[in-house]
Parts: C-alpha cells; structure tokens; sequence
C-alpha cells in the first residue's frame, strides 16, 4: 500500500502558514486533503479560516484541531493518536496538511513518522518553512513579537525554552522548501538578499521561493516526495551548513507580485526517444541542479520498451518508472519543467534533449 503523503507547515506565528493552506486548499483540483492544525493560543481562529471553505476538497471532517500545546511536545498524546484516527477512516485522504504551531520544534514531529503506530502509513512528503518576509528581513523573525511571548506562555504543555532565533533557525533546518511571504511589502533588492541569506542557511538544494498571500502552485507545495523522516540528516536542530549550491542570482531579477502565479512559469520540452533510463535519469538531475527547477515530470519513450517511463523529479531525487504501454498514443517523450520565473528555456530544452 502507498504512503499517504503528509506536508508539515511550519513558520512562526503570522508568517503565512494559514493563508498558504487556504490557498492550497482553494486550488487543490479535487485533491482530498485533510488538515491537522495546531492552534494553540490563538483560540481556533485558523480553524475558522479554513473551515466552511464549503468545498468537497476541506470538508469540517477533514480538519482535526490539535489545541493541548505545541504539536513537538505532546506527540504522543495529542499528534500520533490523532493521526492514527484519521488513518483510520474508511475514507483516506489524498494528501495530509500539517500546520504547526508557531514555535513548534520541526525535527520532533517529523521524527514522529517514525513510529510504529503510523510509519507504514504516511509519510512527510515535506517540510514548508513560511517565513515572514518583511519580518526577518528587519531582523526580528515575525511582525508580532508580543504575540509570539503570548503563544509561549499560554502554553502549559511546551516543554522548550528556545530562543526565538533559534527556533527559526531549526524551521529553516527542518525544511525542504522555505517560503518568503509577504513579498509584497519588500523591495526586489530585500527580497533578493533574503532568499540568498535563507538559501545559504538551508540544507543543499532546498528552494527558497518567494510569494504574496500564500499564492503558490499547489504542484510545487506538495508531492515533494522528501521522505524527511527517513532523511533526518542534516536537518537536526541548530545545525549550520553555510554551503552555497547556485552561483549566479541572474534567476532572482524578475518579481511581479501583483498576480497569482507570475513568479512561476512552467514550460514542456519534446525529445527523441532516450537509450538508458539511469543515465536519463542524471541527466536530468544534473540539469536541475543546473538551473535551479523546482520539479520536473512526464513521460519518456524508451528505445526498445513498448512501456512508457514516467519520470517525476523534484531537487536532486529523479523517480522513474514503467507505468503502461504507449497503446494508442504516440511514443513521445514529453516532459514538464516547473521553476521561479526566469528559467532560461532554451539551455533546459538543449540539456534535456542532449
Ligand atoms: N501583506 C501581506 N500580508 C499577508 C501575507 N500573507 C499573509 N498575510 C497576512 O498576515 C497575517 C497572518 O497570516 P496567517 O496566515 O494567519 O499567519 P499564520 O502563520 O497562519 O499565523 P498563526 O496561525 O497565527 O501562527 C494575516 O493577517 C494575513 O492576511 C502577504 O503575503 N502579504
């Protein structure tokens, strides 16, 4: 049986983290996602954000309020229990949306997947760190530090003292995408900065991508297929990795953000029929390192195989695999690029079809 995929959102209180749901919410084309909130100290608002959407995709069933503390300190009483009620429904979900609390450690809930009661069920398809980008720009990690101290005293159960910098520090470690919200209130050259300072704090080839409102293509958020619980390496707390994985920022330069999706652009290159699926494979690895695409997905013929390959990548991690015969359709090769809004097309389509 497949792994329910599972998206934690993490972010400090206000960054975006609700606004982002409800956008994925609102675009996710007949996707059933349920949603697990951690909401504490700020008694359900999030939860009536998100709720009576009255869409077949978030029914009030599908949303679970965690509400006895932090989601990182009571796993066991509160986090796996409720995953494994909702594991449990006849009705599975097509995809699991976690929102953490905002002063959620990340690294004990993605560990969390590893029991017993729930590994063989789901498993995090990502970690989605939402920052505040006017906030951390300023130097002060989210807009209302008086609300921040509010949460950390209401809560009984939260048992760490983490400085506010820390905690951040560890979201960003955590992550397998980090959002910049909020663009709207940065200028290009700030938000710029910013994403090259979070890039050069993250894990290698995690992206940084920028947004207003949440508003990113539901394709990018989820079906990372990170498996972060089984890959906790690198994204424990407090860990540094000041590695530089892209040279050139030329692919930053371009930020409209009046409309939905214009920092994204997605485009499809047609090649020949490919001799070697794993050597393929690299090549189109190397190609997205290369030029810093976001995901990359579609069919391939493959010399001598009446099977067609399809090939789904996200960062360095290609999957491919036979899934039907070409039948009736034409044996093409057809592939999908994703990325930020700046990708030079003609090199990918050179490289791809090399
Ligand atoms: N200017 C601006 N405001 C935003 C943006 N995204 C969200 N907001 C606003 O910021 C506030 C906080 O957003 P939320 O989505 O509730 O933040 P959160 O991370 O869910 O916060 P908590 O759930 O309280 O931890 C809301 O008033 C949003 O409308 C953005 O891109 N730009």
């Amino acid at each position: 049986m497949q792994k329910i995929p599972a998206t934690v959102v993490t972010g400090f209180l206000g960054a975006g983290k609700t606004t982002l749901i409800r956008h994925l919410l609102d675009n996710a084309n007949g996707k059933r996602i349920a949603l697990i909130i951690n909401e504490f100290g700020d008694l359900g608002v999030d939860g009536d954000i998100l709720k009576g959407c009255g869409d077949e995709t978030c029914s009030d069933d599908d949303i679970y309020e965690l509400s006895n503390g932090c989601i990182c300190c009571t796993v066991a009483e509160d986090f796996i229990p409720t995953m494994e009620a909702l594991l449990a429904r006849p009705d599975a979900p097509d995809h699991i949306v976690i929102e953490t609390s905002g002063l959620a450690l990340p690294q004990p809930l993605v560990r969390a997947f590893q029991w017993p009661q729930i590994a063989t069920k789901v498993t995090v398809d990502g970690v989605v760190t939402v920052v505040d980008g006017k906030a951390v720009a300023e130097g002060v990690f989210a807009a209302n530090l008086d609300a921040v101290e509010a949460q950390r005293k209401a809560d009984d159960n939260l048992d760490h003292e983490t400085p506010l910098s820390e905690l951040f520090e560890d979201q960003i470690a955590a992550a397998d995408m980090i959002v910049v919200n909020k663009t709207d209130l940065l200028d290009a050259t700030e938000a710029d900065a910013l994403a090259a300072r979070l890039e050069a704090e993250a894990r290698a080839g995690v992206h940084v991508v920028r947004s207003v409102m949440g508003k990113l293509p539901v394709e990018v958020v989820l079906g990372q297929g990170a498996e972060a619980e089984a890959n906790m390496e690198g994204r424990e707390e407090g860990h540094h990795n000041h590695h530089h994985h892209h040279d050139d920022d030329d692919d930053h330069d371009h930020h409209h953000h009046d409309h939905d999706h214009d920092d994204f652009e997605s485009f499809v290159v047609e090649r020949a029929e490919i001799a070697d699926p794993a050597a393929f494979s690299a090549q189109v690895a190397e190609v997205i390192r290369a030029h810093d695409i976001l995901r990359l997905k579609g069919f391939a013929a493959v010399a001598g195989k009446p099977m067609r390959l399809t090939l789904q990548a996200v960062g360095p991690r290609v999957d491919s695999y036979y899934d039907q015969p070409f039948g009736e359709n034409p044996r093409a090769t057809r592939l999908v690029v994703i990325g930020q809004t700046g990708l030079d097309r003609a090199a990918i389509a050179e490289a791809l079809s090399a």
